[in-house]
């Protein structure tokens, strides 16, 4: 026999003895799957029996089974996609490893596949030719349905293979494939491909912030989401009572990366924006960059706090009001050291009201007691003259005026609708949507908050050509700019002691008498071994009497004050001062991941360095790694990003592209007055020419994607060009991650890949806004395959790498 039929004989005796294992995995998988269906069923069907404890001890049953079930159904497709072969040392696991989106055993126990997060699967990720972590081999087993479809080897010592195993060696790099495969318009997990210095973002520690910085493309979004995955493995205990939070740029980009998680088993993460921070706000407009410049700026917090100090107010010349038939006063001083005296307790607005107002009321039935007291006088004097007798003095010995009238003074005078008024216009209940919607509508209270907080000269000035960019008419729509506002103001204001408090109260006992159960009930059935006191918790709240249980998830999106217990921020660099101190306060314990690169900061108010937004949080634990190949654009277009880079940020490198497209990007050149005419053409072409998966690569879900086609835009333009394109998706809605073509402007298109991007006029692109060059770097590095710049003025310097295509 030839040697090469014998290598093609020994591969397919190979792939024979991986589909054999394959097929006793998927046994195995469905073997669970049936084993937590069958239990899932029993429980169910046990009923109420047995009383609270009974009802409890179902429920946890119920939904750790659901919970089970619904990771065994998650990972059918790529169930296991890899294997390591250690060298065999003492010390080391003896016998092939495989790698997988679950751990599996077998009827005895034994380890058949090892979940990817799991410690044994590093090797897997971190194996280097230089450093191979005492690995021979490392086999990329790629698959469609339960069918091995090929092999991918990389041998670490050939010496640490027998002849067989040499000769059935087979070929190309599991990446490469993994990156000519179509794209389908959302983001996949990468688990079978994540390369080493992924490998060591996603398995940072939890504690302190994580910066990823990155170019385009270097998979800093998809290696966070593994991260969440990762964390959540790893940290199971804490972070599922706790809950994850990411943090995307907006709600398009959110459903581009929203299949990833699911598809590694992990559905308990809130995905959000900054608009959406807020609950009960869902902004996603964003304001013009001069006004999102003073917006961003911590000197706000000042601003904001001025303007609540503002809404506590003196009357000036004292309060006068008409009560119980009388004008009853509070002098200026009274009502002065009232408002400082509650200001000192140091509790928010809200809930210090009740202390204002009690003071108010008995500085008011002060006087009425002074001018009852003077009537008394009076009365007597007149009596003394007449002869007659004082009714209130029958008993000479009783005082006039006691503690009793005056509480009930205060009480009739808290009953008198003038009072209320009155004193809600001293230290009106607010909520923050009212503070900032008045602040930011009304020039009055914006001016004379400005003037407030000039007087705290720590807090840094708001000038007047600055808040007065802010002025708008009241009523106007959230925009994302708003939101941290939105937050501050909460966090100033509070709610008010009283009728919602008692509520929380009487939840907070009934929460611990559900706890203290359910602590029993665990102990008495063992069902959990490790955190006893969360899963208690966890149970205690599920058992809560409001109907069926939230999600973690869900109970941490409707509450701005849940500490969550990890948070992630994807294109971190466009967040602003005041976004990162919304954030921060989500995460008191500091355990963030932060992904981003200060090349493509779009926003005027986002980040030019990481240690300046965030090293004040990060009290010394700020740790950096950066990323510096890319996986999403050919080498040609990168050539032409690096040029852009060069002007834009010339003190960064641009990462190496892991592949060449073997296409050159081109530019050209539209007569002016024809890009209707032109522009369907050129974008019918662009689809023609991605039409199919290229080379006949499957798409990474099996289905038959067809090509999608970007058209990046000037803002200004926006519209205009979306009127030549009426098939195109070109708004703000995820329908762009569907459509075959959408028209997008650099904003929204940040963080996406298209098969084929068409930059249209560039020049107007750069000079639209201060961020221009920084958002041209972000449109030549969307695509994945082809670019094409098409100019009706003569093309910007640093594009003039470009070949003609015209
Ligand atoms: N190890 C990998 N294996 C396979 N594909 C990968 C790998 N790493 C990244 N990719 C792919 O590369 C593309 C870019 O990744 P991603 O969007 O995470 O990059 P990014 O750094 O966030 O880019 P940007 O800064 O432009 O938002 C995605 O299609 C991603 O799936």
């Amino acid at each position: 026999m030839s040697q090469p039929q014998a290598a093609s004989q020994a591969r397919r005796r190979s792939m024979q003895a991986e589909q054999a294992y394959l097929t006793a995995l998927y046994e195995r998988l469905d073997a669970a799957r049936a084993l937590a269906a069958e239990t899932l069923r029993e429980a169910e069907a046990r009923g109420g029996g047995g009383g609270y404890a009974g009802l409890l001890e179902r429920q946890t049953v119920v939904d750790e089974q659901a919970r089970i079930a619904q990771r065994l159904a998650a990972v059918e497709e790529g169930l296991c996609f890899g294997r390591i072969d250690h060298r065999d040392l003492p010390g080391t696991p003896g016998g092939p490893l495989y790698v997988g989106r679950i751990g599996l055993r077998d009827a005895e126990h034994e380890v058949m596949l090892v979940d990817w997060r799991a410690p044994a699967a590093r090797p897997f990720y971190a194996a280097t030719p230089q450093a191979p972590a005492g690995l021979v081999r490392r086999r990329h087993l790629h698959t469609r349905g339960r069918t091995v479809v090929g092999l991918d080897d990389e041998v670490f010592d050939l010496d640490g293979l027998d002849e067989e195993q040499r000769s059935g060696l087979a070929g190309e790099a599991a990446l490469l494939a993994a990156l000519r495969a179509g794209r389908t318009g959302r983001m996949h997990d990468i688990v079978s491909t994540i390369q080493g210095e992924q490998d060591r973002v996603i398995r940072s520690g939890l504690h302190g912030i994580l910066v990823v910085q990155g170019g385009p493309g270097t998979g800093k979004t998809v290696a966070a989401l593994h991260r969440a995955a990762y964390l959540l493995y790893t940290y199971r205990s804490v972070l599922e009572r706790r809950g994850v939070l990411v943090v995307g740029p907006n709600a398009t980009f959110l459903r581009y990366i929203s299949q990833v998680l699911p598809s590694l088993g992990e559905t308990d993460v809130v995905l959000t924006t900054v608009g959406g921070l807020f609950p009960g706000v869902r902004a996603e407009a964003r304001d013009a960059p001069e006004a999102a410049v003073v917006k961003g700026s911590l000197r706000m917090a000042g601003l904001v706090a001025a303007a609540v100090r503002e809404r506590q107010r003196v009357p000036r010349g004292g309060l006068r009001v008409e009560a119980q038939g009388m004008e009853l006063t509070v002098d200026e001083q009274t009502c002065r050291d009232i408002r400082d005296l509650t200001r000192d307790l140091g509790i928010r607005h809200n809930a210090a009201r009740p202390f204002f107002v009690r003071e108010m009321l008995g500085a008011l039935a002060l006087d009425q007691q002074r001018r009852f007291e003077e009537s008394v006088r009076e009365a007597e004097e007149d009596a003394g003259l007449t002869g007659g007798a004082v009714p209130e003095l029958e008993d000479p010995d009783a005082p006039l005026w006691t503690e009793e009238d005056t509480e009930v003074a205060v009480e009739t005078l808290w009953g008198d609708p003038a009072v209320q008024r009155a004193l809600n216009a001293l230290w009106p209940h607010l909520a923050p949507e009212r503070l900032v919607g008045e602040l930011l509508s009304d020039p009055g209270l914006m001016s004379a908050a400005a003037r407030e907080a000039a007087r705290e000269p720590e807090e840094g000035a708001v000038a007047e050509h600055e808040w007065r960019i802010l002025l708008r008419p009241a009523g106007s729509a959230w925009t994302v700019d708003d939101v941290p506002l939105l937050d501050e103001a909460a966090e100033l204001l509070g709610e008010e002691a009283g009728k919602r408090s008692a509520e929380q109260r009487a939840a907070e006992r009934r929460r611990r008498e559900r706890e203290r159960y359910a602590r029993g009930v665990l102990e008495i059935s063992g069902l959990f071994e490790g955190d006893r006191e969360g899963a208690a918790a966890a149970l205690a709240e599920r058992q809560a009497d409001e109907g069926p249980a939230p999600t973690t998830a869900e109970r941490a999106e409707a509450d701005r004050s849940w500490a969550y217990g990890h948070v992630i921020v994807d294109e971190a660099q466009e967040l602003s001062e005041m976004a990162w101190r919304t954030v921060m306060r989500r995460i008191p314990t500091r355990s963030l991941t932060v992904v981003g690169d200060t090349a493509q900061t779009g926003s005027a108010a986002g980040a030019s360095s990481w240690e300046q937004m965030l090293g004040g949080y990060a009290g010394g634990r700020l740790h950096e790694e950066r990323l510096l190949v890319n996986y999403r654009t050919p080498a040609e277009i990168m050539d032409v990003a690096a040029d852009v880079l060069k002007e834009v940020a010339p003190d960064q490198r641009p990462p190496e592209s892991v592949r060449e497209g073997g296409e050159r990007p081109r530019a050209v050149r539209i007569a002016p007055g024809t890009w209707a005419e032109r522009l369907p053409g050129l974008v019918g072409a662009e689809l023609r020419a991605v039409g199919a998966a290229p080379d006949g690569a499957d798409c990474a879900d099996g289905a038959d994607p067809g090509g999608r086609v970007a058209v990046i835009v000037p803002d200004d333009r926006h519209a205009e060009f979306a009127a030549l394109l009426p098939e195109a998706a070109s708004d703000a809605s995820p329908a762009v991650l569907d459509s075959p073509v959408a028209v997008l402007t650099c904003t929204l298109a940040k963080g996406l890949e298209f098969d084929s991007v068409l930059i249209a006029e560039p020049d107007r692109i750069l000079a639209g806004s201060p961020q221009g060059g920084r958002d041209l770097y972000v449109a030549v590095t969307r695509a994945t395959r082809r670019m094409t710049v098409l100019h009706e003025r003569p093309l910007p310097g640093m594009l003039s790498g470009l070949a003609r295509g015209d």
